[in-house]
């Protein structure tokens, strides 16, 4: 799969979903390139892709900010290369040009996202390369970010550096989907992630849903929950599944795991309240048991009221923490209000070669208040890929007018 996000909406305020399909380059910043055709040769597309595989390492770390991966060329030959490990620490351009040294003056470096030009929490990259005497820059995408928005690329231009943009830029974006969404939207990206059998079953009639899909899918969501910042269920899930919701990873990151339960009506030894793996956060409503809070906090686990919990004031929240990918992995009343509250952004749904049955039998997404097939969500930009004996679709939801 290989796609790019909905960027420059009219109004990046909105936390809503949007059907504007542009590619960054191609608006709102404006880049001279044309977008989805080939920029750079064989060989620049070869780095970009190394600045990527370099910029993964950090997978799910750097919140708020993007996965970004660098590398410096000198006569052919790669000298330096680098990536942003979390936000406070340095750009991905500044390990890059440490490890090049000297050999970084009059080298190229390319650059999966365009050079900072702002003092943030780090100076600007930028002056940075200026000062290496690098002599020419290729960037992968513009940075979004309205401190940045072109700025990185003026200002190395108007210092004589020369500075080629949209080397893989489709791919770039990819990766930094959340990133360009949390900035542009003000909200973390909400991707619905459910396994359902052909029927369109998450569970048999009896609740019991161990397991819809094969080993390979596990697999692929435990790398998904590695990339993400946050992953949600609501109390029925915990419930019924009593889920860890880790990546299952040595040494992988773990998202935040998000309980949002008004009651508190849940079971006292759930695997999400053992804490020592990844941290777990019950969001609830003001008035629910104090008694079962108070346990909670005993075993380390986060818990904020809400006066009304909704999953668009959990998204508000998720972003104050920073947060740019939400995963949300509950049942179908739950997804629905997600949807319908405009907290999701993304669909990922495994489909497995199954037929389980049963008119009772849950469903991914509950009632959406639509009675004609003409109101259908239909996804945009949708791809599907065999996953083992599973077939996973993926895809993105239109704007929902509210
Ligand atoms: N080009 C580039 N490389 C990196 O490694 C980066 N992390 C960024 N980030 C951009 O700068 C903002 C964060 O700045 P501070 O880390 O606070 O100094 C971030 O929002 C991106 O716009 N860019
Ligand atoms: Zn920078």
């Amino acid at each position: 799969m290989n796609n790019c996000p909905a960027v420059a909406p009219a109004d990046a305020s909105s936390p809503k979903n949007t059907q504007d399909n542009k590619l960054l380059g191609q608006s709102g910043i404006s880049v001279d390139i044309p977008a989805q055709e080939m920029v750079g040769s064989e060989f620049d597309s070869r780095m970009m892709q190394r600045c990527l595989e370099l910029a993964r390492r950090a997978l799910g770390r750097t919140s708020p900010n993007p996965l970004v991966g660098a590398v410096v060329v000198k006569d052919g030959e790669i000298v330096g290369e680098g990536f942003h490990p979390r936000a406070g620490e340095p750009h991905a351009e500044v390990f890059a040009l440490k490890a090049a040294g000297d050999s970084a003056r009059g080298a190229t470096i390319y650059v999966s996202l365009e050079p900072c030009n702002h003092y943030g929490r780090t100076p600007p990259c930028s002056e940075g390369l200026i000062n290496a005497g690098v002599s020419k820059v290729i960037v992968g995408m513009v940075d979004p970010n309205p401190l940045v928005a072109g700025g990185g690329i003026a200002r190395l231009r108007a210092a004589g550096v020369e500075v080629v943009v949209g080397v893989e830029e489709a791919a770039c974006q990819k990766l930094n989907e959340g990133f360009i969404h949390r900035i542009l939207y003000k909200r973390p990206l909400g991707i619905l992630k459910y396994a359902m059998t052909l029927d369109g079953k998450i569970a048999a009639s009896s609740g019991h849903s161990t397991w819809v899909t094969n080993q390979d899918a596990r697999s692929e969501v435990h790398q998904l929950r590695a990339a993400c910042d946050a992953v949600i269920v609501g109390g029925n899930t915990v419930r019924q599944d009593n889920p860890y919701l880790t990546s299952h990873q040595v040494g992988g990151h773990n998202p935040l795991r998000v309980v949002m339960s008004r009651s508190l009506n849940l079971p006292e030894n759930a695997h999400l309240w053992e804490v020592a793996e990844a941290p777990s956060l019950v969001l609830t409503e003001i008035g629910s048991s104090r008694d079962f809070q108070a346990m909670l906090l005993k075993k380390g686990v986060e818990v904020v009221e809400f006066p009304s919990l909704t999953p668009e004031l959990v998204m508000t929240h998720l972003y104050e923490r920073g947060f740019c990918s939400v995963l949300w992995e509950c049942g179908g009343t739950l997804a629905a209000s997600a949807i319908a509250q405009g907290a999701v952004q993304k669909i990922l749904a495994f489909i497995a070669p199954k037929i389980i049955g049963g008119s009772n039998a849950p469903t991914p997404v509950g009632d959406l208040g639509f009675t004609t097939m003409t109101e259908a969500l239909s996804l945009e930009r949708v791809r599907w890929r065999v996953v083992g004996s599973d077939c996973l679709v993926e895809g993105y939801l239109p704007q929902i007018s509210q």
